[in-house]
């Protein structure tokens, strides 16, 4: 073929076009230039701090803060130097589908789905399902597709609603692909405006709204009621699993199939297969530990192993539903390319929300980081794995190491097992979703997710890095995954607290990227990774900035250069710089100054309370004296709470202790900062000295102000409650009784 022409792309010329392109981002040179003049503020104000340490002799107290200052700049200094590594070399992939269905469509590989739900309270069986549905309906041949639902609550309503799932979606898939809505999970669909305006299918969609809500309806009295309808229960063969003594932490291994991919007669409503799917609850027993999501995604691992054995496989969670159809195919781009692709690990995708408000109050949405800092680690073939949204080679997460003679795999043929009944492969499953399976095994360690730590994600796709494989990052115009974001302050906090904990625990263990990784992934690579293991211990220098200086301003303490000083310019520089910066870069993904402004007060409160206490916590867990856990993050709220997050109120109500080292923190600063002033106002000569923490003082109160608000203006029921303004109104007052000198 004449490749001049140009017109038909021949298969010559289509093999040498890239799946995907890889590009720099802008303004890489000039942020360079830029972030090394603040290295060099940062210097200076170490070099100032060294220069003018107090001598001991009258002023031990300021002596001592003042080596705080010095040991808290430090580490800021040094922590900052590392976030740098991901901003040196952002760059943004992008596949090219079109180029993938022409040279393979009819050679795609089988893709298994894990959907992992855990609790029917916190985790509706309604979401779980949707997020099934969302899988099922990808725009992908169903043959090559399995769906899997790991329940760790072994819940029968749960088992229910997906065999309720299994019939609507003999009605949806057709719906979907007829009319190719977006998205394609149910409850998505419904819940946004343009599906209820008129698009030329109105009669179709009110059919199938109808069967949806009663199917959820049918769900939730189930629920409410306790009882599954014997009619029901005669349905599928499956119910019998659940006798009296099933418990959530005590029972069998159960694997039931819902629909076999192979069975010709498994058809939508036009005649079009159906894909597999499958329940599975592992076996449960309370002297075996569980390993959390890591042991259940292991267990799944077997499971489709013997059943579908696909070659790559898609992690979600229970409420992230497929937002994009295409997503699958555009995801593949990267490792069918023919050049670079046999390479790959997994390719993560960012966690997006469909709850967010406006503003984002929690700052859940993460900006910055999906935009920049992620593409940052991607750009050293070393994104990140994030639990949710990230597709894998399977060889890879069975703990292969690359090796330059690899060449992928993934054109083996979906087993088919022929031979084999329904039956045979749900009993030979079950066996491998047993406790006892793993035990003298390289499960957890060298094969699969690994355990032990709270963030089993971080740490794998960490341990596949050091395998010798690449990672990408992916991140898509259209959202690719929607899920739940936290809607209580409270819940955001512990959701943090769980990571910093489990971060920080791998940065303790033999995982630590400098031992684990020494000469086997970059430098850089390293140090990507230290950003999030090395949260948890960043809080102390927060922590110290925002109780030493105020303490030190109400004793009249200066702990800065004089504003009229030149030693005063490097500290204003790097502030101003850093914080203009993190506006630009805000406002340039997508986030309004309201919601960076949002960002900076979540940005103290979780690093003055969930990373302090995840700090805490890992330090006892490695004493020996407690134990991991996984706090679930709840997915419901209630209408009160809800109306006020819409409103984007925050959202206090519970009183835990977080909340009252956080009222603490902004009374302190509210009393010195009263206190500094009135200072001032009496002798006007230490204003010179004292404005730094005045200013710094200042800052921490307008940024808590919704907390002020909370403690002493609102009635409602998200405030904060009394006993917390009791508490932290004694402690705060404590503190200030300190004597500097
Ligand atoms: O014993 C457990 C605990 C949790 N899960 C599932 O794990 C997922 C994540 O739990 P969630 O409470 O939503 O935590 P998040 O903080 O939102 O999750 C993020 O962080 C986790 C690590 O801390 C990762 O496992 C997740 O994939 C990632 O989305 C959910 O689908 C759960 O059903 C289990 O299957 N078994
Ligand atoms: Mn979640």
């Amino acid at each position: 073929m004449d490749k001049q022409e140009g017109g038909v792309a021949g298969e010559d010329e289509a093999v040498l076009l890239p799946l995907f392109e890889r590009k720099a981002a802008r303004f890489r040179g000039a942020y360079r230039v830029f972030s090394s003049t603040i290295m060099v503020g940062i210097c200076l104000i170490w070099f100032y701090r060294l220069l003018n340490i107090p001598n001991g002799g009258g002023e031990t107290g300021k002596f001592w803060a003042w080596i705080g200052m010095f040991m808290a700049e430090l580490g800021f200094g040094i922590y900052w130097i590392s976030t740098q590594s991901f901003r040196w070399n952002v760059s943004y992939t992008h596949p090219f589908k079109d180029r993938l269905s022409h040279r393979y469509e009819d050679k795609l590989p089988g893709v298994d789905i894990f959907v992992c739900t855990a609790d029917p309270i916190m985790e509706p069986p309604t979401l779980a399902i949707n997020t099934v549905l969302s899988a099922m309906s990808y725009n992908y041949p169903p043959e090559k597709l399995s769906i899997y639902l790991s329940d760790d609550a072994g819940s029968e309503f749960t088992f229910y609603a997906l065999l309720e799932a299994s019939h609507f979606s003999k009605y949806w898939i057709p719906f979907c692909k007829r009319f190719k809505v977006e998205p394609r999970s149910p409850g998505g669909y419904f819940d946004l405006d343009s599906s209820m305006q008129d698009n030329g299918f109105g009669q179709e969609l009110l059919a199938i709204k109808k069967l949806y809500e009663e199917m959820k309806n049918r769900i939730e009295s189930a629920i409410e009621t306790g009882k599954i309808p014997k009619e029901t229960k005669d349905q599928h063969k499956g119910f019998s699993e659940w006798d009296l003594h099933i418990t959530k932490q005590n029972h069998q291994s159960i694997v039931q199939s819902l629909i076999d991919g192979r069975d010709i007669n498994a058809t939508d409503n036009d005649g079009h297969q159906l894909p597999s799917l499958v329940y599975m609850a592992r076996e449960k027993r309370h002297h075996w530990p569980h390993n959390f999501k890591a042991g259940a995604m292991n267990s799944l691992m077997r499971v489709s192993t013997e059943i579908s054995n696909a070659p790559f496989i898609l992690n979600l969670d229970c409420d992230m539903y497929a937002n994009d159809a295409d997503t699958i195919r555009e995801i593949l781009c990267f490792f069918m390319d023919e050049k670079e692709g046999h390479e790959v690990a997994y390719v993560q995708l960012p966690q997006n929300y469909d709850n967010l408000t406006k503003n984002d109050i929690y700052s859940n949405a993460a900006f910055a980081a999906s935009g920049v800092e992620f593409a940052g680690a991607g750009g050293y073939g070393a994104a990140f794995y994030f639990g949710t949204g990230c597709l894998h080679r399977r060889e890879s997460l069975f703990g292969k190491k690359y090796s330059k003679r690899y060449r992928g795999q993934w054109n083996i043929e979906t087993k088919k097992n022929v031979d084999r009944t329904i039956s045979d492969l749900e009993e030979a499953s079950k066996i491998l979703a047993s406790c006892s399976y793993e035990k003298d095994t390289e499960w957890g360690k060298e094969m699969g997710l690994i355990y032990g730590c709270p963030v089993e994600d971080i740490v794998t796709g960490l341990a596949i890095q050091c395998r010798g494989w690449k990672s990408v990052y992916y991140n898509p115009d259209r959202k690719a995954f929607l899920g739940v974001a936290p809607v209580t302050l409270d819940t955001a906090l512990v959701q943090h607290k769980r990571w910093s904990e489990g971060m920080f625990q791998i940065f303790l263990s033999k995982y630590c990227p400098f031992i684990y990784g020494h000469g086997v992934i970059k430098l850089s690579v390293q140090m990507v990774y230290c950003v999030y293991l090395l949260w948890a211990p960043i809080s102390l220098p927060v922590l110290y900035y925002v109780i030493v200086p105020p303490v030190c301003l109400l004793d009249g303490v200066s702990l800065f250069p004089e504003v009229s000083s030149i030693w005063f310019v490097p500290f204003a520089y790097v502030f101003i710089a850093r914080n203009g910066h993190s506006i630009i870069e805000s406002l340039s993904c997508d986030s309004t100054l309201k919601g960076w402004w949002n960002s900076q007060r979540m940005w103290l409160t979780r690093r003055t309370t969930s990373y302090f206490f995840g700090f805490l916590d890992t330090i006892l867990r490695q004493l020996g004296l407690s134990q991991t856990k996984f706090s679930i993050t709840t997915k419901v709220i209630t209408e009160d709470v809800s109306r006020r997050y819409e409103q984007e109120v925050m959202e206090f109500g519970s009183s835990t202790i977080m909340f009252t080292i956080m009222a603490t923190l902004a009374l302190l600063n509210l009393f010195t900062l009263v206190g500094g002033i009135r200072k001032v106002v009496l002798d006007f000569r230490v204003l010179d000295q004292l404005i730094p923490q005045i200013v710094l003082c200042a800052l921490v109160v307008v940024v808590n102000l919704p907390i002020y608000q909370a403690l002493f203006l609102r009635s409602d029921k998200g405030r904060i409650p009394f006993s917390v303004l009791f508490k932290s109104m004694v402690l705060a007052s404590l503190v200030c009784l300190i004597p500097v000198n």
